[in-house]
């Protein structure tokens, strides 16, 4: 039987945070003519705005090239990965529609902890890799120490890393040629029934669905009426091509090893499982190929309609952004003190950040977003039935009263910190501050550490990086993944303003820094709301009892009042400024609770 084009290599770049994944991909795109001087623009891959603005890449990027090596040409499909925790499930899903993988490693950082966790994964998926030593023409590059980190740590020979400057260009030519040299070719039958890989798709507001596959066996063409295996739904493939770097139709059939994009008359990103099979409706492959875990969400709050919002308008915002990332989950939500709005679940807290700034620019809605929080596993009593039922619940307010719940677990997850060894105490200190449980410690060099720690997910997500980053002045990373369900002594704290509970406030916390993490919290509303006409007091309890107060003081908080002197504009701007401060703003009973009180929580005061 007729095997794929042995002359096609499939990878994907893998690299911690900001090691120079989307610079270096600009280069390849460049060095093998996808890219001239004229249409280049920077982090090219990167295609939407936040992407660009905020430097990060949250999409994986597919691309095709040509690259002549022994005077044979080449077609190199390589696909960009982001490097945040929060979008990890994307690289897993990359991997799978490569035989290889480039590991990036920043020359002046060294390895990191995105960058262990990935290489475990492309390891795990049986994909050759090349390492990659970057940015090489900073002044503080130790390329050669790099390098036997690099054999030390990942395992992979010193000898093997190719040396880039993803800026000046250097080393990107050896690099291609070594990505034609050592990377397997695809392997499949083109004879054998369609099998092919969705491992992405993407909204388009004009063309629809753009689905990314990779076709392990069989082939396909324009025309063909495919089946999504998983899905049970058929579509006709209305155009397929490839991305040159911009979308490039193509009349040829695809066949065994090509990857590319296809059209197909699909209305939302919900039609479409990512991992599903397609094969042909009329010569159906007999089993679908592995697939990919659905992505949980990890963290979840509410977004409701704030200003001159309405629920309508927030709804349809938010319908219209689901359609194009499928990853979130929503579903509505109402609240007796802030009305009418919705429950979504994210991947992580940058994604809950992206889909709140993407809502109110892509969506032109304000919003009040609620405090994030984690998903917990209530175990109740035993019924009349003598049944002990389990409930998940992703809002502190579906707590059942405490007298029915036996146990409360909360989620964990298994975090490797790489530090400098100089901030190992500190490190150690933060993490056992965090109810972290001591799983083990080895050398990444003779100057850094992995530490291993299984910790409470909620106990991570709030500030915990920031506090990693200050204590080892930014050179610490971590990486986490969640492991499953553990019961803790945990409890439910309400926060009452002006005598009456607000659920939006109310969290779940363990007992032991409830009168702590209370306290703190309502120091931090004091300081977001301001004052009225009268007197508001500010109460934290645990079951009824109350464990800490704070008052805020009457008299109406005039801003311009700092303002003597008479400067017109300032006071003007000054007023503006406290205007659209009201925009994200929900009244409560009589009080009016600005979003930074929502946020509040977010600081643990630890
Ligand atoms: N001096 C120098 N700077 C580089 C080089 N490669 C990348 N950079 C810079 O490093 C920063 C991060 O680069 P990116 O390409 O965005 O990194 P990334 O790995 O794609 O980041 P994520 O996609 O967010 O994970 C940018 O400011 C780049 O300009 C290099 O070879 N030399």
């Amino acid at each position: 039987m007729p095997v794929a084009n042995p002359y096609i290599r499939n990878f994907c770049i893998i690299a911690h945070i900001d090691h120079g994944k989307s610079t270096l991909a600009d280069r390849m795109l460049q060095g093998t003519g996808a890219m001239d001087d004229r249409t280049a623009q920077d982090q090219k891959l990167d295609s939407m705005d936040i992407e660009r603005e905020r430097g990060i890449t949250i999409k994986a990027a597919a691309v095709s090239v040509e690259h002549t090596w022994n005077g044979q040409t080449y077609e190199l499909n390589f696909i960009d990965t982001p490097g945040h925790v929060d979008f990890h499930y994307e690289v897993s899903r990359a991997l799978a529609a490569c035989e290889g993988a480039c590991l990036i490693v920043d020359a002046t950082q060294g390895v990191e902890a995105q960058t262990v966790a990935n290489l475990y994964k492309a390891v795990d998926a049986d994909l050759e890799l090349i390492p990659v030593i970057n940015k090489i023409d900073l002044p503080s590059a130790e390329p050669e120490r790099r390098a036997m980190q690099v054999e030390d740590v990942l395992g992979l020979p010193a000898e093997d890393c190719i040396l880039t400057s993803a800026k000046s260009g250097q080393g990107v030519a050896e690099l291609l040629d070594a990505i034609c040299e050592r990377f397997p070719p695809p392997e499949g039958e083109i004879e054998a029934p369609l099998q092919a890989l969705i491992f992405d798709a993407k909204y388009d507001d004009y063309r629809g669905v753009i689905v990314y596959f990779r076709v392990m066996n069989g082939r396909l063409k324009k025309g063909d009426r495919i089946l999504f295996m998983g899905k049970k739904r058929t579509h006709q493939v209305t155009e397929l091509g490839k991305f040159k770097p911009d979308m490039e139709p193509n009349a040829d059939p695809f066949e065994a090893g090509d990857v590319g994009y296809m059209i197909a008359g699909i209305k939302t990103l919900e039609d479409v499982n990512i991992g599903d099979t397609i094969t042909l409706d009329n010569h159906r492959a007999a089993t679908a190929l592995p697939g990919y875990e659905e992505p949980q969400p990890m963290v979840y709050c509410d977004f409701y309609p704030s200003g001159d919002t309405m629920f309508d308008d927030l709804r349809e915002a938010i319908g219209k952004l689901k359609v194009n990332d499928a990853s979130f989950t929503y579903e509505p939500s109402s609240s007796e003190a802030l009305g009418s709005g919705f429950r979504c679940g994210f991947l992580g807290m940058l994604h809950m950040d992206i889909i709140q700034e993407r809502l109110e620019r892509e969506g032109h809605v304000s919003l009040v977003q609620t405090a994030p929080t984690v998903t917990y596993e209530v175990q109740l009593t035993a019924n009349k039935d003598g049944v002990q039922e389990v409930i998940q619940i992703t809002n502190p307010a579906e707590l059942p009263d405490m007298s029915r719940v036996k146990s409360i677990r909360e989620p964990m997850v298994a975090a490797e910190v790489i530090t400098p060894t100089t901030s190992i105490g500190d490190i150690m200190k933060l993490c056992e501050n965090r109810r972290g449980v001591y799983r083990g410690q080895r050398f990444l060099s003779e100057d850094r550490q992995i530490l291993e720690y299984e910790l409470p997910l909620a106990e991570i997500i709030y500030d915990f990086f920031d506090k990693l980053k200050s204590i080892t002045s930014g050179y610490g990373t971590v990486d986490y993944r969640v492991t499953g369900f553990q019961a803790g002594e945990l409890v439910k704290m309400d926060i009452l303003v002006n005598g009456s509970p607000v659920e939006a406030l109310s969290l779940i916390v363990h007992r032991s820094k409830a009168e702590s993490r209370g306290r703190h919290l309502l120091k931090k509303l004091k300081e977001q709301i301001d004052r009225h006409l009268f007197e508001i007091p500010l109460q934290a309890a645990i079951g009824g009892k109350i464990i800490g107060r704070e008052t805020i003081k009457s008299v109406g908080k005039n801003v311009t009042a700092k303002c003597y002197g008479g400067d017109v504009s300032r006071k003007r701007k000054l007023l503006e400024k406290q205007k659209k401060g009201k925009d994200r703003m929900k009244r409560i009973g009589t009080v009016d609770i600005p979003q930074g009180a929502f946020m509040a929580v977010l600081d643990t005061g630890e």
